[in-house]
């Protein structure tokens, strides 16, 4: 990865993303691994492509002469082929008492035999599972670390504390342990204020109002579907002071409980929705980011200055940067 050629860093950052969700749900060394993985990054493509029917839901019959229709039935059957595959693999495995080594389909066909949930689980239940996390745990964590490097390089100055920080805590080791990532309080701050100003889940999936309320002098009635903007309430100056400023030095005061309180800051959703990957979202960013802030020092190419480097937003499946970010590594020694 050192050298002096930019390195691809979102593309990189993507494929980790991935390999360590794979690594949790299929376990180590599945061979389908990498065939579920490229099924996948084909889905998401026609997913999150402009689609002139989620506009038009009358011309239906674009889908089908576009050939999108087709296409996406074809993954779809790649998907469940490879899943069939891995929970075939999975349920020849024996254990002997020892559930220390389970991955999550382990997991899951062990709850589906023994009938211990109230409602049974079926097959459907469990591929669906899967699709879920692969879907929601991926892109959402590799895109924020990308933000939180251009704003690091935008910002000199926070990625030098930043830098400081870890190679400190670190203090002459060359690896990071999983009791090192606590004592990295500016790099929480890093990924709180990057959380901010670049929510991953801009919009969060729409929720159905159960009765009329009356709401900032609004009446929303009854089964309205209401999209809640993360985005502008993360910028919302009632709330936050300069809100467009990139500094984590804001959250050093302010204690942040996701979703149960402070509503002005719900970059994982809230409520019964929430998302149950909070814990291992955090936990894998700071390592992340804290190795790439350790091994390296980073700079834009072409001697162009940090301020050129773009901000540009896409919005497919998530709100990612529109072009792949790119830097020049130089391994610290
Ligand atoms: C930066 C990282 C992440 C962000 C910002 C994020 C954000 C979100 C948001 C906003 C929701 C919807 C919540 C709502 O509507 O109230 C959600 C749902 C979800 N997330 Fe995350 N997430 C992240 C990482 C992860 C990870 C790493 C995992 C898995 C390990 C994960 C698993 C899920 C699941 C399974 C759902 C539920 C979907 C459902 O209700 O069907 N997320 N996430």
């Amino acid at each position: 990865m050192a050298g002096r050629s930019p390195v691809n860093l979102s593309a990189m950052l993507l494929s980790l993303s991935n390999e360590t969700i794979a690594r949790a749900a299929f376990g180590k060394g599945s061979a389908q691994q990498q065939r579920f993985l490229l099924a996948m990054k084909k889905l998401l493509e026609y997913l999150s492509g402009f689609n002139v029917v989620d506009l038009f839901p009358s011309w239906s019959f674009f889908g089908e002469i576009s050939g999108l229709r087709h296409g996406m039935e074809r993954v779809h059957l790649e998907i469940d082929g490879v899943l069939n595959e891995i929970i075939e693999e999975h349920e020849g495995k024996k254990f002997d008492g020892d559930d220390t080594n389970e991955d999550l389909v382990d997991v899951l066909l062990r709850i589906k035999r023994s009938g211990e949930m109230d409602l049974s689980l079926t097959m459907e239940n469990v591929k669906a599972v899967l699709l879920d996390l692969f879907f929601a745990g991926t892109e959402t964590s590799s895109t924020t670390l990308v933000w939180a490097m251009i704003e690091l390089i935008r910002h000199p100055q926070v990625m030098q504390k930043a830098q400081l920080e870890v190679r400190k805590v670190l203090n002459g080791k060359i690896r990071i342990e999983e009791g090192d990532i606590h004592k990295l309080l500016y790099i929480n701050q890093v990924i709180k204020e990057t959380l901010r100003l670049h929510p991953p889940v801009p919009l969060l999936a729409r929720r159905l109002c159960c009765e009329t309320v009356e709401l900032a002098g609004y009446t929303v009635p009854i089964e309205s579907r209401v999209v809640i903007n993360v985005w502008a309430m993360t910028r919302d100056p009632n709330y936050w002071e300069d809100p467009e400023i990139f500094q984590p030095e804001r959250f050093e005061e302010k204690a942040i409980d996701f979703g149960v309180e402070n509503f002005e800051f719900i970059p994982f959703g809230g409520g019964r929705r929430i998302c149950p990957g909070i814990s291992c979202a955090l936990a894998s960013m700071e390592l992340w980011l804290a190795q790439l802030l350790f091994y390296f020092d980073w700079e834009i190419s072409g001697g162009r200055s940090p301020q050129e480097l773009d901000v540009e937003e896409a919005f497919g499946l998530t709100l990612t940067r529109k072009n792949d970010l790119c830097l020049v590594a130089t391994y610290h020694e």
